[in-house]
């Protein structure tokens, strides 16, 4: 689709770039009930709101102790990007189109007012797990960090043990850490589960696992970051999509994506800051078909949000808009510099022809 730029000539939309076509991300489509397409915003208007944040985490998470994020406003509300700072910038910038897309478009429309989330622990050791699983009232599945760099499966097991003393329902994500015979072993050891999201690194390995394992498998990076998010369907590689709105530019991209693949699907935050999170739920909202609960409760992981954070009853949280307060924990000037610069380099490789 195109949309009108402030330069007056019409380019292709951050929402369906013909790069995402050649990657198969689905494309933004308007549907009847949508209101029309954005107007794609300069650099220098997206910058002229933006705000660089460092939230200080409560713990650890993927070695990230400190969260930067640059949040902007639009007519819609405010969104965000804040690609993790390995990525470069051909990966982050559907991270740019998804943020885009919150503050000049909005969420899709709704078919539910409530989405169930998961309570998520840390690569923490087993007696730090009942005070991590008390933030998150009412939440009766939980999602567990293992094969952490520098820790041992007996680590894994007593965690995830220590984790079943509360609840019943637990998955695990290993972020890719295993080989195919460490995960076989590793999910052997741990024992009943939910499910086992992305043990390794390649499709071809999670093809591999979850023919020799009866856990079903979770595929997350071999969709995220993936040139082609439906191979995971294509080699039988996996029971359960995990979904994450900036990776995969934006919610309607995800609810599109949701629509392609055969499996059940999870929406999970990519340690989203409040604004962030309100796009993941949203997403989630819009899911005709949503079975399984959400990682979208990770706003318990920071010590300080942009906003007060989505609070979580009887295992829920529910779809809102979030106004961010005036004291924000802001970046040094450095950092916001360097956001800036950022967001102008994917600015332009999402415009560019
Ligand atoms: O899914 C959840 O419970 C929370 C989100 C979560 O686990 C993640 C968020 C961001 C980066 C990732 O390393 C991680 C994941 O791999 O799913
Ligand atoms: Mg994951």
């Amino acid at each position: 689709m195109v949309f009108s730029s402030p330069t007056g000539r019409n380019r292709q939309s951050p929402f369906g770039t013909s790069d995402d076509r050649k990657k198969q991300v689905p494309t933004f489509r308007l549907k009847p009930k949508d209101p029309p397409p954005p107007r794609m915003p300069s650099a220098d208007e997206l910058l002229e709101t933006a705000k660089v944040v460092a939230l200080p985490m409560r713990t650890r998470f993927r070695g990230v102790t400190v969260r930067e994020a640059l949040i902007f406003s639009g007519p819609a509300g405010w969104g965000e990007f804040a690609p993790f700072a390995e990525y470069d910038d051909a990966e982050a910038k559907t991270w740019l189109a998804a943020g885009i897309e919150a503050a000049y478009l909005g969420p899709p429309a709704p078919v539910r007012d409530q989405v169930p989330v998961n309570a998520t622990v840390p690569a923490v050791a087993a007696e730090d797990v009942a005070a991590l699983i008390a933030r998150y009232p009412g939440v009766d599945t939980v999602k567990v960090k293992v094969a952490e760099p520098g820790q041992s499966l007996d680590d894994d097991v007593q965690r995830v043990a220590a984790v079943r003393e509360h609840v019943g329902n637990v998955r695990i994500d290993a972020n890719g850490g295993w080989t195919v015979d460490q995960a076989i072993e590793a999910i052997a050891a741990i024992g009943d589960l939910e499910y086992a999201e992305q043990p390794c690194r390649t499709v071809e390995e999670l093809a591999e696992v979850r023919k020799a394992v009866r856990v079903p498998i979770a595929a997350d990076e071999s969709i995220r970051r993936a040139g082609d998010p439906m191979r995971v369907a294509a080699l039988g590689a996996a029971d359960i999509g995990v979904l994450k709105v900036a990776p995969l530019g934006g919610m309607r991209a995800l609810v599109a994506l949701a629509a392609k693949l055969p499996m059940d699907v999870v929406v999970s935050s990519a340690l989203d800051t409040a604004v962030g999170m309100s796009a993941g739920i949203g997403a989630a909202a819009a899911l005709p078909g949503l079975h399984r609960a959400c990682g979208l409760g990770t706003g318990e992981l920071f010590a300080k949000d942009v906003a007060s954070s989505f609070r979580i009853e009887h295992g829920v949280v529910r779809p809102r808009r979030v106004e961010p307060g005036i004291d924000l924990p802001l970046a040094s000037d450095e950092r916001t510099a360097w956001w800036h610069d950022r967001l102008r380099r994917c600015h332009e490789l999402l415009i560019r022809r």
